[in-house]
């Protein structure tokens, strides 16, 4: 059987204060475009041509937040290319920590918000953009 192929790779950071104890998860609230505005998501955003996930997922975090990142394992999803979007489009996800600067709504963003990932339902209910809900139950998961 021959796995669907997306052709836009999105890549996504599940932020946390600490890869080896997570206790706190960065969450953004996008500010474009309307349809997406004031949904949150995973920071991150669409690769490059022959840019690979993971220096995509480092520009993306510069880009957006001012922040370079250690980049730990993936959270995978069903799919090679990671988790459905839409029918163009699959996410990759990584944990993540941030090395070096403090993360600011610099692009795309209206608001960064830290939560504890002690308070499920806090973080379930958000508002995510809902292709992320599937995402959002396997990290619960497995920090629980
Ligand atoms: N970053 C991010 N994008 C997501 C998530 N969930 C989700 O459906 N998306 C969608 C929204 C966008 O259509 C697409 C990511 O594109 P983007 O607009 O953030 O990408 P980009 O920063 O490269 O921006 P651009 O070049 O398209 O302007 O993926 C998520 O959790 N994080």
């Amino acid at each position: 059987m021959t796995q669907k192929t997306y052709p836009v790779q999105v890549v996504g950071a599940a932020l946390v204060d600490d890869l080896d104890h997570p206790a706190r998860l960065l969450v953004a609230c996008r500010s474009a475009p309307e349809a997406l505005a004031g949904l949150w998501e995973f920071p991150g955003g669409k690769t490059e041509p022959g840019e690979d996930a993971v220096a995509a997922l480092r520009r993306e975090l510069r880009e957006e937040l001012g922040v370079e990142a250690d980049l730990g394992a993936e959270i995978p999803g069903p799919h090679a290319q990671g988790w459905p979007l839409n029918e163009r489009m699959a996410m990759r996800v990584f944990w993540g920590s941030v090395s070096k600067g403090v993360p600011e709504p610099l692009e795309d963003h209206s608001e960064l918000r830290w939560m504890n990932l002690s308070d499920v339902d806090g973080i379930r209910n958000l508002g995510w953009i809902p292709a992320d809900l599937p995402i959002v139950e396997a990290l619960v998961h497995r920090v629980s």
